[in-house]
């Protein structure tokens, strides 16, 4: 009876966790159930954005392991040369900056699980150390050659081919059979489509009420049927734009169309006639009554227009071709605004839009 109840509230956990009802998803849960009750090393194929640092969690706080320590680390985000240290630790004075004894991620893990993101990324010479350990289940710090034992579970990611990477001798072939004894899809959220509804609703969860967007069906049909190049990270800030831009809201399609795409200038703004360029000492001025087209939507008859929201999207969306126009560089887009570097910064900051690596 214990038994069965237990299994119904992982269930029903796993459910809260990887949401969605489609078959992919419920393939998923069914796999990380199974691959929970290992030990064995699990290796998570899937584009970026697809939910693969919340698979391997969800795998960790299914298995025996949950009590204990659960790591992630990026191994592209970590210079090559840092890398060693990072995962196993180093002796005090093992080399320049290395002012204490530090412990890397394998012993802080003990008992736990470790999560290799982006493996495809770690330098050869570092595969062959993780292949040691990997083999041995010991690791040496970095100024040592004391083995130390550790017993961690490995589960890494990858958004690479790694099939092409072995090809190219970028990748450790003998390193990916250790890694994958069970290599897992996560698929892309297009593949997934249906479950958009479900993720939307688990997105918008904790928001206020007057935050919360509704979609008409042909806004979801929209919805269902974008690429969602950044899966699941595209759709959740795709649901956060839409409430600062129109909370509240029942969207329809263009509405959409508008926030999937946000650099694109709308249509109405390419039918305008090209006018001069303001010299640089003149502000923008918004000439409602000549410029009505730059309004995205004509307001139905007797309903109120909420003039500060439309000033937003305009001035958000006009910061995003200015950024567009000026490859990310901040300081030129402000010229194309003319605006302060500084008070661009400020408004970017206010509309979260990231800062671009130019
Ligand atoms: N099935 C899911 N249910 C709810 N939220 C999800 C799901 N999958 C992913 N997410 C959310 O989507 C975002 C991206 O997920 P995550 O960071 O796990 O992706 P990833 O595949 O590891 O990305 P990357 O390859 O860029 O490291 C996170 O906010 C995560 O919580």
């Amino acid at each position: 009876m214990t038994v069965v109840g237990q299994f119904d509230s992982d269930q029903a956990a796993l459910e809260t966790l990887i949401i969605g009802a489609s078959p992919a998803a419920q393939h998923l849960r069914e796999m990380i159930r199974r691959v929970a009750r290992s030990n064995a090393s699990v290796m998570l194929c899937g584009p970026s954005g697809s939910g693969k640092e919340l698979v391997a969690r969800a795998i960790h706080d299914e298995g025996m392991r949950s009590g204990k320590a659960f790591t992630a680390i990026n191994c592209g985000a970590i210079p090559g040369d840092l890398i060693e240290s990072e995962l196993f630790g180093h002796e005090k004075g093992s080399f320049t900056g290395a002012h204490a004894r530090r412990i890397g991620h394998f012993e802080a893990s003990e008992g736990g699980t470790l999560f290799l993101d982006e493996i495809g990324d770690m330098r050869f010479d570092m595969q062959v150390k993780l292949l040691r350990v990997l083999e041995d289940r010991t690791i040496v710090r970095v100024g040592s050659s004391e083995p130390r034992a550790v017993d961690v579970r490995i589960i890494s990611a990858t958004h690479q081919n790694l099939d092409e990477a072995i090809g190219e001798g970028r990748f450790r072939e003998d390193l990916f059979f250790r890694l994958g004894v069970v290599v897992l899809q996560v698929p892309s959220l297009a593949s997934r489509a249906e479950d958009i509804p479900a993720l939307i609703r688990h997105f918008q969860r904790k928001m206020p009420a007057d935050v919360k967007c509704r979609y008409d069906n042909a806004a979801l049909a929209t919805l269902m049927h974008h690429g969602w190049p950044g899966n699941i990270r595209e759709l959740r800030n795709f649901v956060e734009r839409a409430s600062v831009l129109h909370g509240g809201e029942t969207l329809g399609a263009d509405d959409v169309a508008m926030l999937l795409n946000p650099t694109a200038a709308p249509a109405a703004w390419r039918a305008i006639p090209s006018s001069p360029a303001p010299s640089p000492d003149t502000a923008i001025e918004i000439d409602v009554p000549g410029n009505a087209a730059l309004f995205p939507k004509t307001p139905a008859p007797g309903r109120p227009i909420d003039l500060k929201r439309e000033i937003e999207t305009i001035e958000l969306e006009q910061i995003h071709v200015a950024l567009d126009m000026a490859d990310g560089i901040i300081s030129e887009a402000a010229r194309l605004l003319t605006l302060k570097r500084t008070t661009l910064i400020e408004k970017m900051r206010k509309y979260g839009v990231q800062q671009q690596a130019a």
